[in-house]
């Protein structure tokens, strides 16, 4: 029988087949950890007197609660608060403990969870991939089975290797054509999510596809799989092709016998004639570049196209934190903070992205912008280009790597009131700051609108979808 690439990764995967309606064990090929959902987890290890059963396939890094201001002269780093400190301080000592490789502070290669295990190509096809995380999706750009899990099934998968799921069920996007210059992976996934709702994925592992799919780099990839828990869903699939491969080539992490890993790996495919429980269908060159105007991603108008009246009470209630009006232009909002980063854009092509509308240009006198590289590899290829030097000759600041504006966790943060575009993935009330208020929206257009000091342009390229 025909199966989808989903199916083929499960069967692969299963311990024990669901019963009953009991849940199925499934096999776990890489655990990710960071700082802020491992430490209850450890805790009940301990208190149990468990061992971690494969610490091997554990990796941890530090990333939400770590400061993005330089080290001081003495190497030390300046954290927001105790609690947060003692994060960090917990998983080192968890990971000392328990033999757990950790890329912390004195790795070459410390960075955001989901931008790290891709480039150490620790994240490869065919894997089944969890982390205390909910964008863990974003490993599904490789063709990897990657999601969410929380601190109770952390603590199972680092005693067990192994997790309890329910299957979930498919949906596959479907993309046609190709994106129009000038538009890119941020816009597109932000109008997907549009089309699907805020609920819209729930229950769902997402498989995109489809030309316009095909022709993304694996950085683009990362970032519409990134957001599939925007639309609710579980996890977000591409399958795995020649720019996979080619990507993953030669990383530290890959497979030694890579022609055989990727012999392998080209079965994963979806087969033909396979079927979805639910389908959605797209056309990339009617997508222009777009911003999110709400409290949620599902919220998104083309740039250029006034606020629209709320549908529901939800949404109504978004605009009032918005303090956005039906009919108003987002070219006339002034904005405060201009946030480049996140595991959603704060890669190489991202700060390429953004120090290319810099070039030439300063950032708005009232406007702060604040450049963070998604991990220790970007900041020094992105140095080597010199596209720092760009960034802070316009004005802006240039971080050390971290979530930080992401999620506002490590001090980096707007002040109530304050207006935000953001190429992060959640505009919810307060995520950058209790009363701020954030746009969401590609490197190229949070740029333009540091430079402007307004949230977007008048116009962009007129969508027609
Ligand atoms: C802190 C962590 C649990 C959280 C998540 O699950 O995604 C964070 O990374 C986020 O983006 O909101
Ligand atoms: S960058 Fe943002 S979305 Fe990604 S893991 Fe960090 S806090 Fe979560």
């Amino acid at each position: 029988m025909a199966q989808t690439m989903f199916d083929k990764i499960w069967q692969r995967h299963i311990v024990k087949p669901a019963e009953n309606g009991h849940p199925a064990v499934i096999y776990i090929d890489l655990h990710l950890i960071h700082e802020v959902t491992s430490p209850q987890a450890f805790t009940e290890l301990k208190n149990r007197g468990l061992t971690v059963r494969r610490p091997d396939k554990v990796l941890a890094t530090l990333d939400h609660s770590t400061p993005t201001s330089a080290p001081d002269a003495q190497g030390q780093r300046k954290y927001v608060s105790e609690a947060a400190w003692q994060q960090v301080r917990k998983l080192q000592e968890n990971c000392r403990r328990f033999g757990i490789h950790l890329h912390g502070f004195d790795s070459p290669h410390r960075g955001i969870v989901h931008v790290m295990g891709p480039e150490l190509g620790a994240t490869q096809p065919g894997m089944t991939i969890v982390c205390g995380d909910s964008h863990t999706a974003t490993h599904g750009a490789f063709g990897a089975l990657a999601f969410g899990i929380g601190t109770t099934e952390v603590g199972h998968v680092l005693a067990t290797q192994s997790l309890l799921q329910h299957k979930p069920k498919t949906l596959r996007v479907w993309v046609d054509n190709t994106l129009r210059p000038g538009v890119g992976a941020k816009d597109l996934i932000l109008h997907i999510i549009g089309k699907l709702g805020m609920g819209g994925g729930t229950g769902h592992v997402i498989e995109y596809a489809g030309p316009a799919i095909e022709a993304l780099t694996m950085e683009e990839r990362m970032t519409v799989c990134n957001m599939s828990i925007e639309a609710g869903a579980r996890a977000g699939l591409i399958a795995p092709d020649e720019t996979t491969f080619n990507w993953l080539r030669g990383r530290q992490m890959a497979p030694k016998d890579f022609d055989a890993a990727c012999a392998d790996w080209r079965t994963l495919r979806t087969d033909e004639g396979a079927s979805f429980d639910k389908e959605l269908r797209v056309d990339a060159a009617k997508i222009g570049p777009t911003i999110t105007y709400g409290t949620h991603p599902g919220m998104v108008i083309p740039i250029g196209a006034a606020v629209p009246a709320a549908r529901d009470e939800v949404e109504a209630k978004a605009l009032s934190y918005m303090n956005l009006k039906a009919g108003e232009q987002l070219s006339d909002r002034k904005v405060d903070i201009v946030f480049i980063g996140s595991c959603t854009n704060g890669r190489l092509s991202d700060m390429r992205e953004a120090a290319n509308e810099l070039k030439g240009h300063k950032v708005a006198k009232s406007v702060r912008m604040m450049v963070v590289p998604g991990s220790e590899d970007i900041k020094r290829q992105a140095e080597a280009e010199g596209l720092d030097k760009i960034i802070l000759a316009a004005g802006a600041e240039w971080r050390e790597p971290g979530c930080s504006m992401c999620i506002a966790m490590n001090g980096d943060m707007a002040k109530p009131g304050q207006t935000v575009v953001s190429t992060s993935n959640r505009n919810f009330a307060g995520r950058q700051g209790p009363g701020s208020q954030s746009f969401l929206a590609s490197p190229a257009v949070a740029a333009r609108a540091a430079v402007s000091g307004f949230v977007c342009e008048p116009q962009a390229i007129e969508e027609t979808a």
